[in-house]
């Protein structure tokens, strides 16, 4: 064991033409997104870190230490305490739900088990299933299924490779709060390669962006989608994710107020949502406007003071991107680079922001 907490992963091996090459220092909790193109890495480096695919590097996970600085491969998988979960699964076909999930649950030795069969079963909502058969069993749950046994073998990393790619739209929406759940519940860190933007926005407490075998940029999802040269490249869809929480519902104009660290916006009650409850929020950049003075005799309501941070002009022709702060929550605004003009503003300026709209992410 090391002193350090967290996961440090160094790795550099090639195939042919592609070659990977990161250096990274990972939270040692919640789930971390590793995004990119088809073909950017992020499969090969879960293979690394599982000990799958042979690489020189290093591999500590909260103090432990899988490899060494100076060992091509470091130890085997099977002497990893991990979880991979794959985006087919492949359940025990003649064993029923309880079956699979105990497979994985009884070779862990009481003393290292770290989450209850009941834990895990109700994390992903199986108890009602525990009888089925896997052939009966939508692609769904049995994905919520293979990611419970995956648990109950009590990893101290668990790795999931684009866990819902082969399901539907449907499926996906389904499945979306059982790993919130597991993010916000499991004091183990968790690696998710996806490359939908959607599922990022969701799930993510922190994102690694990858292109051609290296890191591009790596940090805070909230940060790293508040950057004015956005790294994801979604220019239209540009915009930042809030992590806030109901406290307050308005009955007679049905809105309800969603506080975040740096104040509060007001949004549509949707019936589901209620007081204390967390949820995160999307504010596109092409949604906030700005003005010099507080605009009151105009139809937007969220109106939030904040500091002008950082100005990037030109990002595409006559667009500029503007990044402010409310309070140390960082929020983009997309304007014409003749407005940015007009209206003269400077990093460390007070202005307020108009936000036209508040999507919560689902
Ligand atoms: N065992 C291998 N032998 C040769 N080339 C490989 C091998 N494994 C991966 N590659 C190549 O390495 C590159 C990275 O592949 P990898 O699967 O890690 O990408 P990815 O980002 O996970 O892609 P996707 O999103 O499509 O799953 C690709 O060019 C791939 O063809």
């Amino acid at each position: 064991m090391t002193g350090s907490s967290g996961i440090q992963a160094r790795f550099s091996c090639h195939f042919g033409a592609f070659a990977l090459d990161v250096d990274l220092d990972l939270p040692g909790s919640g789930l971390t997104a590793l995004f990119g193109h088809s073909g950017c890495g992020k499969t090969t480096l879960l293979r690394c870190m599982a000990g799958l695919q042979a690489a020189e590097g290093i591999m500590r996970v909260n103090g432990d230490e899988w490899q060494r600085e100076g060992e091509s491969g470091g130890r085997p998988v099977h002497q990893r305490p991990l979880a991979y979960v794959f985006q087919e699964t492949s359940l025990f076909p003649h064993l029923s739900v309880k079956r699979n999930l105990m497979y994985g649950y009884r070779r862990t030795p009481k003393s290292e088990r770290q989450i209850s069969f009941d834990q895990a079963t109700e994390w992903l909502g199986l108890s009602h299933l525990l009888e089925r058969m896997p052939e009966k069993l939508s692609g769904g749950e049995r994905q919520r299924v293979a990611i419970a046994r995956a648990l109950l073998t009590s990893p101290r990393l668990l790795l999931m490779d684009e866990p819902l790619s082969a399901l539907d739209q449907q499926s996906k929406q389904e499945i979306m709060p059982y790993l919130e759940a597991l993010r916000d519940n499991l004091s183990i860190p968790m690696l998710y390669v996806s490359h939908s933007t959607a599922e990022v926005s969701r799930l993510a407490d922190h994102i690694v962006m990858m292109d051609k075998g290296r890191v591009v940029a790596e940090g805070p999802l909230q940060q790293i989608m508040a950057r004015t040269d956005q790294p994801f490249g979604l220019e239209d869809d540009a915009g930042v994710i809030l992590d806030a929480t109901i406290s307050e519902r308005d009955d007679q104009w049905h809105l309800c107020r969603a506080d975040f660290a740096g104040g509060h916006l007001w949004l549509r009650a949707d019936e589901d949502l209620a007081t204390g409850q967390r949820i995160r929020l999307q504010v596109l950049a092409k949604d906030i406007s700005l003005a010099l003075s507080e605009q009151t005799d105009q139809s937007i309501q969220n109106l939030l003071l904040a500091t002008v941070d950082e100005i990037a002009s030109n990002v595409s022709p006559g667009t500029s991107m503007v990044r402010l702060l409310a309070g140390q929550t960082p929020f983009l605004s997309r304007l014409t680079t003749r407005a940015v003009h007009n209206l003269a503003i400077a990093p460390g300026q007070q202005v307020w922001m108009q936000v036209k709209s508040v999507a919560i992410v689902d």
